[in-house]
């Protein structure tokens, strides 16, 4: 496993002032970016071209999370707009292999994300064309959820399956996590952590950032 790596969810923070946010958290790894469509799940937030005004915004990294429909034709409007990472869901991809293909292609790295009750185990042979899966701890569409501990057994499995390909790809978790389930995303094998409400909703940010990562390599140390 790489270093731990925290990317916090800007879905919680003051849109009207996103640029600011972000300015907030300059020890995050990463900026999570959460695309959701109205279809693919029952709340709307941004499309490309904001997303491509908060890249030029910040020098941190952008981190796309689209729950949107159509991944195959919207996905490859994230890379261009600036994105470092693109994920889409395999719920919403027809052609899963070749859009990650496109993805990595088009310069950015290639994520695929898990709904809570889709399985990792029909996708074992897509892990090498990904370079980062991302787990879902809540049923995606808001911010502020309760963690599932359901989902920490496919986290497990999620790592076991990487182990044996011999493979570096990252493991995302998202979606009610804060400093009280980190450790047991972290045991459970995840290496990426994305906190939005924790984050967002702290006196301090950045202090948060880095109490999260403590944590987390904490629970990985032990
Ligand atoms: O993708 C999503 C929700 O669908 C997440 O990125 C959330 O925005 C994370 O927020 P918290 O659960 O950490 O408050
Ligand atoms: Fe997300």
């Amino acid at each position: 496993m790489g270093h731990l790596q925290i990317t916090p969810s800007i879905l919680n923070a003051d849109f009207g002032k996103l640029a600011d946010e972000v300015a907030r958290i300059p020890g995050a790894d990463w900026i999570h970016v959460d695309v959701m469509d109205n279809h693919f799940v029952p709340n709307l937030t941004f499309g490309p071209t904001m997303v491509e005004a908060l890249a030029r915004s910040t020098e941190t990294p952008l981190d796309a999370h689209l729950m949107i429909d159509d991944a195959d034709r919207n996905a490859p409007a994230y890379v261009e707009a600036g994105c470092g990472s693109v994920t889409f869901h395999v719920e919403a991809a027809k052609a899963p292999v070749r859009l990650a293909r496109e993805i990595r292609a088009a310069g950015a790295r290639a994520s695929m994300a898990l709904k809570p009750a889709t399985p990792i185990e029909p996708y074992e042979d897509l892990l090498p064309e990904l370079d980062m899966l991302l787990i879902m701890t809540v049923e995606p569409g808001f911010g502020g959820q309760r963690f599932l501990d359901l989902c920490l057994p496919k986290i497990r499995r999620a790592r076991a399956l990487m182990d044996k390909h011999g493979i570096e790809t990252w493991l995302q978790v998202d979606g009610g996590v804060s400093l009280d389930t980190i450790e047991r995303c972290a045991e459970a094998g995840a290496d990426v952590f994305v906190a939005g409400s924790a984050v967002f909703s702290a006196d301090d940010p950045d202090a948060m950032v880095a109490a999260l990562r403590a944590k987390a390599e904490e629970a990985v140390r032990a």
